[in-house]
């Protein structure tokens, strides 16, 4: 079975396609994309640099408009919502968690988490306040400044701030992509626990499989088609899979990111900034498999590769595998200006 509707979606996008430009010059980000995102679960979408990832979450959160294609998030078609009412459903429904915390430097931990609640002039639960802090383990804390915090401590009070006001759906793009393994680990377990404690919906976004095992499906996404859904994955038939898809589509997977810094949390619900420019080549997809019907498989009955043998960090670049016929993306690690021209130390378009 290939990726198709799911029996209760909290989003749901149709024959979402975004192109940014025109003419010569258009780059198409996501073509034709149909998703289907259960509530209450954790849904991670995998691709390579460049395969769509932010743009598909951006238009997700309604931050950039699709060429075409409907997006229903919590039963609200967003599509037809004029700017005013988009900001009010990023404040209201949507929990957004970047590669960087963007915490407000002179606000407490707890007066950063509780910031989103406050700029929408919600009241503040403080029984789910408290049992947040307890989720992201932040106890003991509440009074730091976000300069008295370690990076990983950072991201626990960014994901207990898109957690606090219950929303339908956690939108987090590369949220572990500035940390180390054992860090990641721990905000990964928390928005773990938020699934499935807390009965939270939330999406990852991630270049990196090791993010995407700890989810309950992941949708594969390469030159903006989704082409594959794995559920209930582990890492080897993550690895598996992304093998399958590099042979046929010379994606790279593990391609690094860089920090990003954004300094008031407010612009995170404001409309983006800036524009980039770039061009790519596309190789489309072909339909997507399904890696959990063993017919489905492109090349089935493989056993250990090279690949696999040795554990990789994929958090750590100096350790990323290169693989033959492979072709990054953009360079590992450049920040500022990527190839193409596009800031890609902020693809949320904020700065
Ligand atoms: N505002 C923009 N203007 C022009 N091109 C853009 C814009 N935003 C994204 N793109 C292009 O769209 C394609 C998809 O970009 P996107 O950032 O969504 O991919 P991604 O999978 O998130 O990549 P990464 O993991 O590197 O962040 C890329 O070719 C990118 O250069």
């Amino acid at each position: 079975m290939a990726h198709g509707p799911v029996g209760d979606p909290v989003v749901t996008a149709r024959n979402l396609s975004k192109l940014f430009g025109d003419g010569e010059s258009a780059v198409t980000a996501l073509e034709s994309v149909d998703a289907h995102i259960a509530q209450g679960r954790f849904t991670a979408i995998l691709g390579p640099s460049g395969a769509g990832k932010t743009t598909l979450l951006r238009c997700l959160a309604g931050l950039e408009t699709p060429t075409s294609g409907t997006i229903i998030l919590d039963d609200e078609e967003i599509s037809l919502l004029n700017q005013r009412r988009l900001t009010r459903l990023r404040r209201e429904r949507i929990g957004l968690i970047f590669q960087s915390h963007n915490l407000v430097p002179s606000l407490s931990v707890v007066e950063n988490i509780t910031l989103p609640l406050t700029l929408a002039r919600r009241p503040i639960d403080t029984a789910r306040l408290d049992r947040i802090v307890d989720v992201v383990g932040l106890r003991g804390r509440l009074d730091y400044r976000p300069d008295e915090l370690s990076p990983e401590m950072a991201q626990r009070v960014a994901s207990a701030r898109a957690l606090l006001g219950a929303p339908a759906v956690v939108l987090a793009d590369e949220p572990t992509g500035s940390l180390g393994s054992p860090a990641a680990t721990q905000i990964l377990r928390i928005l773990r626990t938020a699934v499935d404690e807390l009965e939270q919906s939330v999406i990852v976004a991630t270049h990196n499989a090791d993010v995407a095992a700890h989810a309950d499906t992941v949708l594969f996404l390469q030159d903006g088609n989704i082409v594959a859904e794995m559920n209930q994955p582990d890492r080897d038939r993550l690895l598996d899979a992304l093998h399958d898809l590099g042979d046929t589509a010379n994606a790279s997977i593990g391609v690094g990111n860089v920090e990003r810094e954004v300094s008031q949390v407010e612009e995170a619900w404001a409309q983006p900034l800036g524009a980039r420019g770039s061009a790519r080549s596309h190789t489309r997809g072909n339909r997507p498999h399904d890696w959990d019907d063993p017919g489905e498989r492109p090349r089935p009955g493989r056993s250990a590769r090279d690949y696999d043998a040795a554990p990789h960090d994929w958090d750590d670049p100096g350790n990323r595998p290169t693989r033959p016929g492979r072709r990054p993306h953009r360079a590992a690690g450049s920040g500022g200006a990527g190839a193409d021209g596009a800031d890609r130390n902020d693809p949320w378009g904020y700065q």
